[in-house]
């Protein structure tokens, strides 16, 4: 039996793939997988037995990744699960900048008991003009799965677009349009673009990118979007470029009460994802990682560790164990197996960064004896024995 917890509302499209070997908990301490989505775990203590965590969304800043690879958690995010939800919201933000929309209704609201509002409104209406998206010049900062479908749209919209991702997937590559000029040079979308948009992860090399020296090349006017993580710009400069004219206007899906204040801001609740569609993808992907991950020891779509997937065990039992990414593991491992007289019939050893796993299909289980020495090996992080 696996308990499970969920630390923020999950749709129930992914709970219910939970089937009878798993039960919900309250209580984090008693947990073995954890469902998550914008709920911060950086201070919270993670318990022994946790074996995985998983964010039902893109984003793992709220996450302490090397603290849980270092308890042997694996991490999981839903890559391009909600991507189609926050490129709708990014369009909206295109049009909601280039018009103005909220201005326009805002007036009708205030003036609603006018008996002649429809002619005033004709004559109004001057206050709250834009301008059109097509043939306008728009920026995209990372070429992900949300960049590439908000660059393609963007192209069906008429508009001039400039992509810079200079670790794009080969995969993104093949999605994105070919109308798409391919920047390799990010300044020259700060000096050209009359709108940019962000779809970065926050990393600590992302961190402020869009800081003073930044906005200073841009164009006056320019439109910037940030769909993205709040912090990936430096607010303060924002606000400054924002008062002087130099930002027309900043949609931003992260309130702080500083931007919420400045004029020319446009500040959503953080509704990217926050539709029925991103919440049903997101919270089944994140489901069935954990379900695999549980019963199969199978890792797909890990942050923290590397995907390392081999099916459904067909011998004795599977061994899984999460270790760090340094010489002589498996030699270690196998020698183990060999001198408890145990036959390996399957297996597989994968690493990312400092940390890697390994999977063995066993032909008999190993004696609680074996199970403690593979334990006391320098270097193992984790010992899981499954089926
Ligand atoms: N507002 C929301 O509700 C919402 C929803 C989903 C994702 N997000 C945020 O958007 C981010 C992007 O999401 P995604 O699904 O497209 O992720 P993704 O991992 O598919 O794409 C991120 C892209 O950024 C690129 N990249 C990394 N560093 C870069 C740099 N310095 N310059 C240019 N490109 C760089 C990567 O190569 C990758 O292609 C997430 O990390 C998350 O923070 C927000
Ligand atoms: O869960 C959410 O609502 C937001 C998710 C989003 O920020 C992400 O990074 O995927």
């Amino acid at each position: 039996m696996f308990k499970y917890t969920c630390l923020n509302a999950i749709s129930e499209k992914g709970t219910s793939l939970f089937g009878a070997d798993f039960e919900k908990t309250e209580d984090i301490r008693e947990a073995d997988a954890v469902m998550i989505r914008s709920a911060s775990m950086h201070e919270m203590e993670l318990p022994p037995m946790l074996e995985a965590v998983a964010r039902a969304g893109a984003g793992v800043n709220n996450i302490p990744l090397e603290k849980c690879a270092e308890q042997g958690i694996v991490v999981f995010n839903t890559p391009g699960a909600n991507a189609n939800g926050v490129k709708e919201l990014v369009l909206a933000g295109l049009l909601l900048a280039s018009r103005d929309i909220i201005g326009g209704v805002a007036w009708v609201q205030g003036e609603k008991d006018s008996e002649d509002l429809g002619k005033r409104a004709e004559k109004e209406k001057k206050h709250f003009a834009g301008c059109e998206l097509k043939g306008k010049k728009l920026g995209i900062i990372g070429l992900g799965a949300i960049g590439v479908l908000v660059a393609n749209a963007a192209v069906n919209l008429d508009m001039e677009v400039y992509g810079y991702d200079p670790y794009i997937s080969v995969d993104g590559a093949w999605k994105l349009s070919r109308d798409i000029h391919h920047i390799q040079d990010v300044n020259d979308i700060y000096r050209e673009c009359d709108y940019i948009t962000i779809h970065v992860p926050l990393l600590d090399s992302t961190k402020e990118m869009i800081n003073a020296d930044a906005l200073n090349q841009m164009k006056d006017g320019v439109v910037i979007l940030n769909f993205a993580r709040d912090l990936l710009v430096d607010e303060k400069a924002m606000i400054d470029a924002l008062n002087q004219g130099k930002v027309k206007r900043y949609v931003v899906d992260f309130p702080t009460p500083a931007i919420a204040k400045t004029p020319g801001a446009i500040v959503i609740p953080h509704l990217g994802a926050s539709t029925q569609e991103s919440e049903d993808n997101c919270a089944r992907m994140a489901a069935e990682e954990l379900i695999d991950y549980l019963e199969n020891g199978n890792i797909r779509h890990s942050v923290n560790y590397p995907d390392c997937e081999m099916g459904v065990c067909q011998e004795a039992c599977r061994i899984a164990i999460n270790h760090r990414n340094i010489k002589n593991m498996i030699g270690q491992f196998t020698t183990l197996f060999g001198e408890a007289d145990i036959n390996i019939a399957k297996m597989l050893n994968k690493s990312k960064g400092n940390y890697a796993y390994s999977l063995f299909d066993l032909e008999n289980h190993p004696s609680e004896a074996v199970l403690e020495s593979l334990k006391k090996i320098d270097g193992v992080l984790k010992v899981r024995i499954l089926k």
